[in-house]
């Protein structure tokens, strides 16, 4: 039965004074209900936390009593949440779903907040997958008893790589072709495009010039035997391939883990097209999931106090000043500026906050709305 104005106004005035008592989850979602359905914010919300929900919200659409994050369902309850976790966690042939799997069935029809944290705690909860057997158990089981933590890593370690490669070699094949301007991105998964490219230009005698973003890169290029150009000589670039370290479900992406995002975005905003590079380990439905280290910002030195506590006054976290590992000091950027690394402790509207970072004097962010 449809509510009128008034008892809207009751029920909402009840959400508003109980809602600090309410489970994370449940809480998120009655805001944005409440924001979207009459405008009205927690009252001991302050003016920053209010615009913050505010663009939380605005990725919502309200349905008779319903809320919708795009095409899904928003989920209102931890009860609701854990029912449709045990629906969808196991397949009509009755098999129980991995992580992974769990996740996917999921998300294609729901929505809510923490729900890959939820879903990666029940999964291995689950009575049926806790008593699975591991496949290769024993070769695992061997081999941990003398090594664990190495051969763990080194497992893992050769997947990654593994992943990397590939989707930098799927990323050279696809979009490079003869006489082009690449720019080439930085980090580690771009050694892998760097050889490709080099294989392809000697194999079939391409006529490729590569734009570098960093120093790394430019000295990786010129050891391989791939062209340098500059942007000066070239502004247009025919495509710029790139690593991540996270990419959203909206494709939003955080980048600047190795510290060379300024030279990275030039080289980008210049390009006609930009490929992205990211392994499994980066696809994530909510920014911070995977990535736990920060939106990178580069700030001229002289701003890095003033920058970071803008950034922690306006959208909350802690921006703080990246240290050097095998120097003393702060670490400084190719082009001479220090690197704060904002963590923050909530969802955002990351185009909202893209913009409103740009326009602190002395920074350079990257958060890469794409
Ligand atoms: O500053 C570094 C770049 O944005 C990299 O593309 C990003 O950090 C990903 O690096 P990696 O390929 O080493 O994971």
């Amino acid at each position: 039965m449809p509510l009128y104005r008034n008892q809207w106004r009751q029920m909402l005035i009840e959400d508003l004074l109980f809602i600090r008592f309410l489970d994370d989850m449940e809480r998120k979602w009655v805001e944005v209900f409440n924001v979207l359905s009459a405008g009205l914010y927690p009252v001991f919300y302050s003016k920053s936390k209010r615009y913050t929900l505010r663009s939380y919200a605005s990725k919502f659409t309200l349905q008779g009593e319903d809320l919708f994050f795009e095409d899904k369902k928003a989920v209102k309850s931890r009860e609701e949440a854990r029912a449709l976790f045990e629906e969808f966690h196991i397949a009509p042939n009755g098999k129980h779903l991995g992580i992974g799997k769990s996740r996917r069935a999921l998300c294609a029809k729901y929505y809510w907040f923490g729900m890959t944290r939820d879903i990666d705690k029940w999964v291995p909860e689950c009575d049926k997958c806790k008593t699975r057997p591991l496949a290769l158990a024993p070769i695992k089981i061997k081999k941990l008893a003398r090594k664990p933590l190495q051969i763990c890593r080194a497992v893992l370690n050769k997947k990654v790589e593994e992943a990397k490669k590939r989707a930098a070699y799927a990323a050279v094949d696809y979009h490079v072709k003869d006489n082009q301007i690449v720019g080439i991105g930085s980090g580690s998964t771009i050694v892998h495009v760097i050889k490709r490219l080099a294989e392809r230009v000697r194999k079939e005698n391409l006529n490729v010039f590569c734009v570098p973003t960093s120093f790394q890169t430019r000295l990786l290029i010129q050891d391989i035997g791939l062209m340098v150009i500059d942007l000066n000589r070239h502004l247009e670039i025919d495509v710029a391939i790139d690593g991540a370290d996270e990419v959203d479900s909206e494709l939003n992406l955080i980048k600047g883990g190795c510290g060379c995002l300024t030279q990275e975005k030039i080289v980008a905003s210049c390009a006609k097209s930009f490929i992205v590079i990211a392994d499994y380990r980066k696809d994530s439905s909510a920014l911070g999931e995977q990535w736990k280290k920060g939106i990178p910002v580069e700030v001229i030195p002289m701003a890095y106090v003033p920058v970071s506590r803008a950034i922690q006054s306006q959208f909350g976290g802690s921006a703080d000043l990246r240290m050097a590992v095998s120097k003393a000091g702060p670490v400084v950027t190719d082009n001479g500026n220090f690197l704060l690394d904002w963590r923050f402790d909530q969802e955002h509207n990351w185009s909202a906050v893209n913009t409103t970072i740009k326009m602190m004097p002395g920074e350079n962010h990257c958060l890469a709305p794409l």
